[in-house]
């Protein structure tokens, strides 16, 4: 694999007339980088924002990767809702960017993926027989299944229960080692546990905040982990948008 480059983006994105927020971000490269902060302050804007995406809003700045080179078709995204197409099976959902671009897809690979998130036995189902968990967890396989150097995550894991969250966790950080990944998320524990860098966003400013001294992944116990969850808990309850 390339090595992975790193992103910046600086700049105030307007929605109407107000300024939704004003950013100054640097996501390192081949790490996770988790952004936290309020529902609505704009992270998935950010995600949105640089995937090139329609934001509804106005931005007014840069952004580019650290190695110079166009981010176009460097990056996977999964989005909160799960985007599977309805009318093809969980693996062929799972090998729909290949199909896209005209290449030909390892379907052993995208049947040990789905295997890998608990899916192997509904392969040939469609997603709407599928609970909101099974669907969370298909759309996770795919974008991990796209094996790209940036990874873009929206609340990849809300819709999770506990166990299964922490499974997704690991695999997801085992799959992801040396990619940049941009990881939306409003659990703190889940923030405290795999993130190299922590960052919280606010309409006025984007700040790093302290990440345990341990390397991620990290146990979920341990006392540094709890520590950086509880602290940022308490802040993000008093933070405002
Ligand atoms: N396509 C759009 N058109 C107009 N406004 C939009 C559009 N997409 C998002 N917004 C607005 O931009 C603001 C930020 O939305 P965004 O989804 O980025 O927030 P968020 O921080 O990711 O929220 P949450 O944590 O609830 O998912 C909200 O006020 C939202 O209504």
């Amino acid at each position: 694999m390339t090595l992975s480059p790193g992103i910046t983006l600086k700049g105030q994105h307007r929605l109407e007339r107000h300024v939704l927020f004003d950013a100054d971000l640097h996501i390192p490269g081949g790490q996770w980088t988790c952004l936290l902060g309020r529902s609505g302050v704009g992270k998935s804007t950010v995600l949105r924002l640089i995937l090139g995406l329609e934001t509804g809003g106005e931005f007014q700045g840069s952004f580019a990767a650290t190695d110079g080179s166009p981010l176009a078709g460097r990056i996977s995204y999964m989005a909160q809702s799960d985007l599977l197409l309805p009318w093809l099976s969980v693996l062929d959902n799972i090998c729909i960017g290949a199909r896209l671009r005209g290449e030909p897809s390892d379907t052993d690979a995208a049947r040990a993926m789905l295997h890998r998130v608990g899916l192997a036995a509904h392969a040939h189902q469609k997603p709407a027989t599928l609970s909101g968990g099974m669907r969370q967890r298909a759309a996770l396989a795919r974008t991990l299944f796209e094996d790209r150097a940036i990874v873009f995550l929206d609340e990849p894991f809300s819709a999770l229960d506990a166990g299964t969250r922490a499974d997704m966790q690991e695999l997801a950080a085992e799959v992801l080692q040396g990619r940049t990944v941009l990881l939306v998320t409003h659990d703190p524990a889940e923030a405290a546990r795999l993130a190299h860098q922590i960052t919280v966003m606010s309409a006025q400013a984007t700040q790093n905040w302290p990440t345990p001294q341990t390397s991620a992944l990290r146990q979920i116990n341990a006392p540094e982990t709890l520590a950086c969850q509880a602290a940022l808990l308490e802040y993000l309850r008093g933070a405002s948008v």
